[in-house]
């Protein structure tokens, strides 16, 4: 019923003006699904290859579609995925690209979903989802990779995790954003935004801080519930292994100072929540930080883990996070992406859902986050890109599909 007809593949702008593919799949029985790949800025060493995009639709269209068109079933998303790493050969996806891949995993996940006549979330996690929703991760503040002359840090996070629901906690994001602008603006500090729509003002680190305390206990006293804010250090952009240290503008600190000054915020401004807090190779140093802050805190692996069970399978062993970032184009498939949530799951590690700073009005991560039971999402706070999947989100909770 679900056997797919046709895959068609396409270059389509993203959120930076930058060229990606977006997939179309169909089926013999008149299913559709479409959907495009993100792409990361600051990308984790390990991640599965994104290719030019002209050449990532070229090289599926030779390799990938064929073992597709006529043979496989878009409802049966292993078998589409299984076909897919079939196709390219390789375990990073450098045949066809991670961009191919996930483009057209997820474009076929919807065609499967459209042709059974369940929302996407169903299909993919089961009857039993659709109760529980994550609560969304809103960049606010940001610099790192995603912005020139802005924070060191990359992004500061709001984090609504008192919020009675998922409207009110994508809204109150949303005016925690707002008030940072309006403290900027009283400051007489211009601000514009980052990849991710995120303020990029020219601050230190440590007033973005002050700006983020004062803004969500602002927001948290208007709409009465616990809001409280956490980082994404993004470490790997800022070690530098030829000094062995991370860099902050003029200042730098040794690994054990890194360790340390996490350790100091997460207990001064009570993070929920700090992501790859250290480099992408230091299993040790990680595992020392999540040993002293992590009943406090989700200490989680981007680029540490970048959606690799066997990355992850080795920070379970060493004890390195209590949580990892899950975003399907570092590793090139919804099928890999779910094991990756399942295995976390087994080994009480938190699995947050996340966009990339590139995108586009693909709103698959919506309904990942569902699927999966993900108890938060990061897909920022305000913009179209990013309000694509929050919207969804508030659909998905409104049975509005
Ligand atoms: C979303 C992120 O940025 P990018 O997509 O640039 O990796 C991140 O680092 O978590
Ligand atoms: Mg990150």
């Amino acid at each position: 019923m679900t056997r797919i007809e046709s895959v068609r593949l396409r270059t389509v702008l993203d959120s930076r003006g930058n060229p990606t593919v977006e997939a179309d799949v169909h089926t013999e029985s008149g299913g559709h699904g479409r959907a495009a790949a993100p792409s990361g800025a600051s990308t984790g060493e390990y991640e599965a290859i994104e290719l030019p995009a002209e050449e990532a639709v070229a090289a599926a269209r030779e390799h990938a579609v064929p073992r597709l068109e006529g043979r496989a079933f878009a409802a049966d998303q292993r078998e589409v995925d299984q076909a897919l790493h079939a196709a390219d050969g390789t375990d990073d996806f450098s045949t066809i690209g991670a961009n191919s891949a996930v483009a057209i995993s997820m474009a076929a996940a919807k065609a499967g979903a459209d042709v059974l006549g369940a929302p996407l979330y169903q299909h993919l996690g089961g009857a039993f989802r659709g109760r529980n929703y994550p609560v969304p991760l809103g960049n606010v503040i940001g610099g790192g990779e995603h912005a020139a002359d802005a924070t060191h840090i990359q992004e500061f996070l709001a984090a609504p995790v008192g919020a009675p629901n998922v409207r009110d906690a994508v809204f109150a994001n949303a005016a925690v954003h707002e008030t940072v602008g309006e403290l900027l603006t009283e400051r007489g500090t211009p601000a514009a935004k980052g990849d991710e729509g995120a303020w990029a003002p020219s601050i230190s680190d440590a007033e973005a801080f002050e700006l983020m305390a004062e803004a969500v206990d602002e927001v948290e006293d208007a709409f009465g519930f616990d809001i409280e804010f956490g980082l994404d250090v993004a470490g790997a952009e800022l070690y530098d292994a030829d000094e062995d240290a991370y860099v902050y503008g003029d200042t730098t600190r040794s690994t054990e100072e890194q360790v340390e000054y996490i350790a100091d915020l997460v207990e001064e401004y009570g993070l929920v929540y700090v992501e790859d807090p250290l480099d992408e190779d230091d299993y040790e140093a990680f595992a020392e930080l999540t040993d002293r802050v992590g009943d406090r805190t989700l200490v989680c692996g981007d680029d540490l883990f970048v959606t690799n069970t066997n990355r992850l399978q080795e920070g379970i062993e060493r004890g390195a996070a209590n949580s990892i970032l899950v975003k399907p184009n570092q590793i090139g498939t919804l099928s890999d992406a779910f094991d990756a949530i399942e295995l976390a799951v087994e080994s009480s590690y938190t699995p947050v859902v996340s966009h990339r700073s590139g995108e586009t009005e693909d709103a698959t991560i919506a309904h990942l986050a569902v699927a999966a039971d993900a108890p938060f999402i990061k897909t920022g706070t305000v913009g179209g890109e990013r309000t694509a999947k929050l919207n969804e989100l508030i659909r998905i909770a409104d049975e509005a599909l």
